[in-house]
């Protein structure tokens, strides 16, 4: 690429070419954040076992792939909440992205809108709603983290819906926050300077939420409302029996509670329960496309991806969030081929090795 064709960071110009996959961008990334910033990313709860696992139990499945099905086309695309994705990689929600790129959520949203993907926007952004609805254009969901002051909450929902959010993903595992040692050994904090308009001054304390409030919640949302975190069978009914649109099978990427099953482990036994009365997404450890395969074999909907997406967001801005999802796209859509599946609907169980 031409030097001034370049992405630029804090005015110089990045070259990406030698980025082949998204480990690669981890490295990258390591090099370009403040050891702080690299940190809160990086890192997960405790001893970090299930961060670990998230992965190895994404690494040790094997596949059972079949031949000589025509896979000339391929149709990668999903349909959610009525909307058609063309492939089924959604950005996770992530907080505070000015910490990894000076251009923040404006840069993750408008790397992902070239790249066709919903971004699911945190609750702490470090950039306004509005103004990143002016740079996307393709479709922004909301992360809730529900406060205990009402009032607060239900005017962020009305926010997010008023400028177009299209659902509401409401983050049901962080009660508290997790033993997060590596975030407390580098003393974690915004910079001067940045700051996160939607967190009401605190970051994560208690948070009185119970099945109660959502249905509270439910109760007034004009949009479909997921479930972000959930692990357990009986929450996934729950849910459902509460009325949410849909549930997302999430561990947090290991960075609230140690020692949990990783994702792709847990998936099976949701998707049994939910037995496909709602849409299921799953985040954790997602890196290569055949962790997207594996996770829809499973019965995962869509998948979503978080940690790759501030990596790729601080190593090249805009075109770092762009080349990480079309590098898990391409991914995808060779292990689609290679596995004989044309179609989502085709990637079922079978394709998993026993
Ligand atoms: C740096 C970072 C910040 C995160 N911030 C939020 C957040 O604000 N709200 C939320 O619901 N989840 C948050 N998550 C969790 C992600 O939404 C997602 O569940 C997880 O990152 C997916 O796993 P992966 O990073 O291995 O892809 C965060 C994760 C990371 C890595
Ligand atoms: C402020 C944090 C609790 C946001 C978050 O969800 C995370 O860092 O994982």
């Amino acid at each position: 690429m031409a030097q001034d064709q370049l992405p630029l960071i804090n005015g110089e110009p990045v070259d990406l070419s030698g980025i082949i996959n998204l480990f690669d961008f981890e490295k990258m990334a390591e090099g370009k954040m403040t050891k702080m910033a690299y940190e809160y990313v990086a890192s997960g709860a405790a001893d970090e076992f299930t961060v670990r696992w998230n992965r190895q139990a994404l690494d040790t499945l094997k596949l059972n792939p079949n031949v000589l099905n025509d896979v000339s086309t391929l149709d990668t695309s999903v349909t959610l909440f009525g909307h058609k994705l063309p492939y089924p990689i959604l950005v996770a929600p992530t907080a505070f992205h000015k910490i990894m790129h000076p251009e923040g959520e404006l840069a993750t949203a408008r790397g992902a809108s070239k790249a066709e993907a919903i971004y699911v926007v945190s609750s702490f952004t470090t950039t306004p709603l509005e103004e990143i609805k002016k740079v996307a254009s393709e479709p922004l969901w909301f992360q809730l983290y529900v406060r205990d002051d009402k009032e607060f909450t239900k005017n962020l929902v009305q926010k997010a819906e008023s400028i177009g959010c299209r659902a509401l993903c409401i983050t049901v595992d962080t009660p508290v926050g997790g033993a997060r040692n590596r975030q407390a050994r580098v003393n974690f904090k915004l910079p001067e300077g940045v700051n996160a308009p939607y967190a009401n001054g605190e970051m994560i304390q208690k948070m009185p939420l119970t099945w109660k409030e959502m249905e509270w919640l439910i109760s007034f949302a004009k949009v479909p409302v997921l479930l972000k975190g959930i692990l357990h069978p009986d929450d996934a009914e729950k849910a459902i029996q509460i009325g949410a649109s849909g549930i997302i099978v999430s561990n947090h990427s290991g960075r609230n509670l140690d020692t949990v099953p990783a994702t792709i482990e847990v998936l099976p036994r949701i998707v049994e329960r939910v037995n496909k009365r709602i849409p299921i997404l799953m985040d954790g450890g997602i890196r290569r496309g055949t962790d997207v395969l594996k996770a829809i074999a499973l019965g995962a909907n869509a998948v979503l991806v978080g940690k790759p997406i501030c990596f790729g967001l601080a190593s090249g801005g805009a075109e770092g969030v762009t080349k990480t999802l079309e590098i898990l796209r391409a991914e995808f859509e060779m292990a689609m081929a290679l596995t004989g599946r044309s179609t989502i609907a085709s990637i079922d169980k079978s394709l998993i090795w026993k």
